[in-house]
């Protein structure tokens, strides 16, 4: 059966700042089971990045509760992974040192855990390019490297912050599309929030 993997319920957020207050939320419930790929559409301000951070772990409800795998959340977990609005690829490592940085955070370069990294380079066409910089690849192929990094940690949860903002639109949509495609085969629950409804929708779209 399938299990709530993200349980957030009635939830508020109020930032304090010497301005006053902002409500960044307001009492929102929200289930996610597993292996579901899930798109929250807003207007800029309305709260998507707070959504993702509170769920991160990052910052802390005002109000309410988040559950991860039926747990409360109390800090960042290894469970997550974090992709953010810009691909932040380190324009002086190689792609290969570029999706490995996850791995060297954790202390956990394993060689079998190279070797499974390499073998998404592989799998998702980006062998050829191991040795070459972030410079030297399409936007494209950039925000598919920042979901392999992303994706090496092997995180039980994706969480992707307008990640194809950068893109032009024919290149987001097909992007949306083949990282939608990468998260069904990896067997991801995911969340991204965006403005963009297409680019929801794209993400959504099964290939069979
Ligand atoms: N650290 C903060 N301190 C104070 N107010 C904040 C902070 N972060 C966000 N806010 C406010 O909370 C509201 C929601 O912001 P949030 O960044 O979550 O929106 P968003 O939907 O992600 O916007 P965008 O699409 O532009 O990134 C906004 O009114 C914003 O000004």
């Amino acid at each position: 059966m399938a299990y709530k993997v993200v349980d957030i319920q009635n939830v508020s957020k109020i930032y304090h700042t010497l301005d006053g207050e902002t409500l960044a939320m307001h009492d929102l419930s929200l289930s996610v089971f597993k292996g579901e790929i899930v798109s929250i559409v807003g207007p800029s301000g309305c709260g998507k990045t707070t959504l993702l951070s509170l769920i991160a772990s990052l910052i802390k409800p005002s109000s309410g509760k988040i559950l991860i795998d039926g747990i409360e959340i109390k800090k960042y977990d290894k469970k997550i992974g974090y992709m953010f609005q810009n691909d932040n690829l380190f324009e002086w490592r190689t792609i290969l040192k570029n999706v490995l940085i996850g791995l060297e955070v954790q202390n956990n370069l394993t060689p079998e855990n190279i070797s499974k990294t390499e073998n998404l380079l592989d799998i998702y066409g980006l062998k050829d390019f191991k040795n070459h910089y972030p410079s030297q690849l399409s936007g494209g192929m950039r925000q598919r490297v920042a979901l392999i990094r992303t994706l090496s940690t092997e995180p039980e949860i994706l969480l992707l912050d307008e990640p194809f903002s950068a893109l032009d639109y024919q290149t987001r949509l097909k992007v949306a599309d083949e990282v939608g495609t990468i998260l069904k085969k990896e067997k991801k629950t995911a969340i991204m929030v965006t403005h963009d409804i297409a680019e929801a929708i794209s993400m959504k779209r099964q290939k069979k």
